[in-house]
């Protein structure tokens, strides 16, 4: 004590009201947390009841503690309510050094290029599918996208093939994300902050929200259990397809990796991806809606570079830059997550100031990415901006979304690949405008977000039309070339 009082200081930031702390509003905390930070820097103090906070709302602080000190800050704050919904089972919320490190190499079977070429011809045939839906029925594109990139995550994970949206795999994980997403919400129950409450009976007024974490690990643990029994009936059955849970469980690796790692690091593939990589894409058609120039722009692009004969592959990526830029400033505007939490396991000093073990850290993604400093008009849509940045500095929004460190995103190197990939072949196929009203007064959609973990754009519509007659040919080709009927996929 005498050491931290004589050589540190403490972090500015705004006086806490004695016992309860700084109050934040319920909804969008990071506009809040972002407004704080142009008072009080790039990191400061918080207090919420009794636990120190400290705000993380610039890219270059976020790396200094969180990737150059990366063992220091590999742990998450566990809220009362996830321990109490078993969501501490499981990658995300791992605290277990040694399991941690076993799910994310779980993960990484599918989160790496030579992970992804595996399921190569599966992508191929969602992605048919996708630009099939797309061209018959354009006006349900949130649909579509939710569909592709859960077909995705659940064939990679499980081998898993969807029936249909009312598919009961489908609807169990969707459920899923739902309750993990109000129970990582750790503002929203005061048992995070006064764990004692837990102690008391459900009955009793106020309490309900036992009953409801139950449920949450209830559901969580049949939902996981129930994917992982299948894939091994399957495997069983001589009929399992590649994925990532028969990986696990092949001969090779199957002693080294308990059970219960493997399983909820599948079922994490969908909680964790799912959402994430689809609003990315509905996130893009909103942006282009209202910024069609930005869309043509691209498309002269893709015109000149890849021409009109073919469809543009995720093996074009380099060669269109303008076209790559509108994939990162979809994600700088509108990131999927908007904040993530950590907390040192022990004392730190940073800038002179001291940092008490257990701390909790918030990075404060959508802040980092709206950094008045780096990002000059930072509520300006301008893809034109990361055309020639270069992709390695800590400050591109492709460094930042997806976290930091030894926490950071497993699976980034696939969503980066989803999200490229619909961009490039909307954008070469389809002109997307706005929808106008009776009056025809033209529609601009607003640039509004779902609140929870995972941030989706709020339901809007648009036209979606082909660009010319190659485009129904296109589609048409790519799906007679990629879609597999049922029953004709290999085994393992
Ligand atoms: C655009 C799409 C995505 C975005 C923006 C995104 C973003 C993030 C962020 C910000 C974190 C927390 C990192 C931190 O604490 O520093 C994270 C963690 C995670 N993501 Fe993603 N993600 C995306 C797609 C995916 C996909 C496709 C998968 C699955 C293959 C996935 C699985 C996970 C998992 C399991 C974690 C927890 C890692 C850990 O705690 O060690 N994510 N993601």
């Amino acid at each position: 004590v005498f050491w931290r009082s004589t050589t540190t200081s403490t972090f500015p930031g705004p006086r806490p009201i004695p016992l309860i702390g700084n109050i934040l509003p319920a909804q969008r905390v990071e506009k809040v947390l972002s407004a704080l930070g142009e008072k009080y820097g790039p990191i400061y103090a918080l207090k919420f009841f009794r636990t120190p906070v400290l705000v993380l709302n610039s890219a270059s602080v976020a790396r200094d503690l969180l990737e150059l000190r990366s063992s220091k800050y590999a742990n998450r704050p566990l809220p009362k309510i996830v321990e109490m919904s078993s969501f501490n089972r499981g990658i995300v919320m791992e605290h277990d050094p040694a399991r941690l490190r076993l799910g994310r190499k779980v993960i990484h079977a599918i989160g790496q290029s030579r992970g992804i070429e595996e399921y190569r011809a599966r992508i191929q045939h969602y992605l048919a599918t996708y630009l099939k839906r797309m061209h018959d029925n354009p006006r349900t594109f949130m649909q579509h996208a939710r569909s592709l990139v859960a077909s995705t995550t659940l064939e990679m994970s499980h081998g898993y093939e969807i029936q249909g949206e009312d598919d009961p795999l489908l609807s169990d994980a969707r459920t899923l994300v739902e309750n993990f997403s109000h129970a990582s919400d750790a503002g929203g129950y005061l048992v995070n902050w006064i764990p004692f409450l837990s102690i008391f009976p459900e009955w009793l007024p106020g309490m309900q929200f036992k009953t409801r974490a139950y449920e949450w690990g209830r559901q969580y643990n049949m939902v996981s259990q129930k994917a992982y029994d299948w894939v091994k009936r399957e495997m069983v059955k001589g009929t399992a397809r590649p994925s990532m849970v028969a990986k696990a469980l092949d001969e090779t690796t199957r002693d080294a990796i308990p059970e219960d790692v493997i399983m909820y690091s599948a079922v994490q593939v969908y909680t964790g991806g799912a959402d994430t990589t689809s609003s990315t894409i509905c996130g893009f058609i909103l942006m282009m809606v209202r910024h069609p120039d930005v869309g043509r722009k691209a498309q002269a692009e893709i015109d000149h570079v890849i021409g009109r004969d073919r469809l543009p592959t995720y093996a074009d990526r380099d060669k269109l830059p303008y076209t790559n830029a509108i994939l990162s400033e979809v994600l700088r505007v509108i990131p999927p997550i908007s904040a993530t939490l950590r907390e040192p396991s022990e004392d730190d000093v940073y800038d002179g100031r001291y940092i008490a073990k257990e701390t909790m850290i918030i990075e404060n993604i959508w802040g980092m990415l709206r950094d008045r400093d780096v990002y000059p008009d930072p509520d300006k849509f301008d893809p034109e901006r990361w055309v020639d940045f270069d992709g390695r500095h800590v400050h591109h929004p492709l460094n930042i979304v997806f976290g930091f460190g030894r926490r950071s995103c497993p699976g980034r190197v696939f969503a980066e690949e989803m999200a490229f990939t619909v961009v490039a072949l909307i954008l070469s196929l389809y002109d997307i405008s706005n929808d106008c009203d009776a009056s025809g007064k033209p529609i601009i959609p607003a640039m509004e977000q779902t609140t929870g973990s995972i941030m989706f754009p709020l339901p809007f519509t648009c036209k979606i039309t082909p660009r010319d007659l190659r485009a129904s040919e296109h589609v048409e080709k790519f799906y007679a070339t990629y879609y597999q009927a049922p029953g004709s996929v290999n085994a393992v």
